[in-house]
């Protein structure tokens, strides 16, 4: 069974204004995807900034609410509060944010921060409560001593493993990584993408992990939706995205993934700027005219993309052909 279920989700915000402060246009930021994710499962969501990710994560957890869609969780609807509660999922589904210097609150130390989810879901005493602190500063790599330390007395990627921490306290089946490594230097980003990934070993969580960056995905998820205007575009296993990317967009970010090889880079630099000539011709071709994505074929099995009819129609007439 999948752990989470997102069903034509749509999430709509109206913009106001005028005299009377009335509706006077919608931003669609989600706009109809479609996606699962299985029990210990990476799965990226990628694509630029104000393509809908994060209001994705933030409805997926609750801080917004869906226009229209449907969202499960181990097969279950988790549209009200009496749902949520009997599925635990304020437990099951934690998050990860990408600052975590304004996720943090700076007025708290570290202890407090991390015990409390404890306090909110598990019925520790206060001794119990701290073992488990300890034990989870522990796993995320901080020493004992740092327990009664603010976070503004912590690095980036140390304050990022307070966040993990707190993330991990009640052993969620799910936790949503938004931009997790993006505000952190580059060695730190790889230290603490690796730590996830130990993490995800040590407790068989699942990730949704949300990024700009294909290159970052690219160590972590199993299965990668590319996201642009709202929508889903292109969806397959890490194979499929960076082997054999069939939508212009993908490609596009493909391409921008910067090479760490010196050589390769003023060729990859030829590359990217071809396929931007490429993207700037013909990404119009892969929208209809009202700006929406076209209905995904199945171009081999599990990875789905949005190609326009003329390019669909080859997909479908194999499949009937076979
Ligand atoms: N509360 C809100 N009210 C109105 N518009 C919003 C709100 N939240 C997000 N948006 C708009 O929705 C669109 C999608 O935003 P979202 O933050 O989900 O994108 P994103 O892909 O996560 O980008 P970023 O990485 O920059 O956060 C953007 O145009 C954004 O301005």
């Amino acid at each position: 069974m999948n752990l989470l279920t997102v069903n034509d989700l749509k999430v709509h915000f109206p913009i106001r204004g005028g005299f009377f402060n009335r509706v006077v246009d919608k931003v669609y930021a989600v706009d109809g995807i479609s996606f699962s994710i299985e029990p210990g499962e990476s799965f990226g969501l990628v694509g630029e900034s104000g393509s809908g990710k994060s209001t994705t994560g933030r409805t997926i957890i609750g801080l917004e609410k869906a226009t229209a869609g449907k969202i499960e969780f181990e097969g279950h609807p988790i549209d009200t509060k009496h749902e949520r509660e009997k599925l635990n999922y304020d437990k099951e589904v934690q998050m990860i944010f990408q600052d975590s210097f304004s996720s943090l609150n700076p007025r708290k130390r570290v202890e407090s921060i991390i015990a409390e989810p404890l306090k909110n879901f598990e019925n520790l005493t206060p001794e119990q409560e701290k073992i488990r602190v300890l034990q989870l500063m522990k796993i995320v790599g901080l020493a004992p001593e740092m327990l009664y330390k603010y976070p503004h007395q912590f690095s980036g990627g140390q304050r990022q493993r307070i966040g993990i921490a707190r993330a991990v306290a009640t052993n969620p089946k799910l936790i949503i990584a938004d931009e997790p490594v993006s505000a952190l230097d580059l060695s730190v980003q790889a230290q603490v993408l690796n730590f996830m990934k130990q993490i995800q070993r040590e407790i068989g969580v699942s990730y949704l992990f949300i990024s700009h960056d294909l290159g970052v995905v690219r160590h972590m998820c199993d299965r990668i939706a590319i996201m642009n205007r709202g929508q889903i575009v292109e969806i397959g296993t890490r194979n499929d995205i960076y082997r054999n990317a069939k939508h212009i967009y993908t490609q596009r970010l493909l391409a921008a993934i910067p090479s760490t090889n010196l050589e390769k880079r003023a060729s990859n630099l030829e590359h990217r700027k071809a396929v931007e000539k490429a993207y700037q011709a013909h990404k119009d071709d892969y929208y209809d005219e009202t700006g929406k994505a076209y209905p995904m074929v199945e171009v081999s099995p599990g990875h789905l993309v949005s190609l326009p009819p003329k390019e669909a129609l080859k997909y479908k007439q194999l499949k009937e052909d076979d």
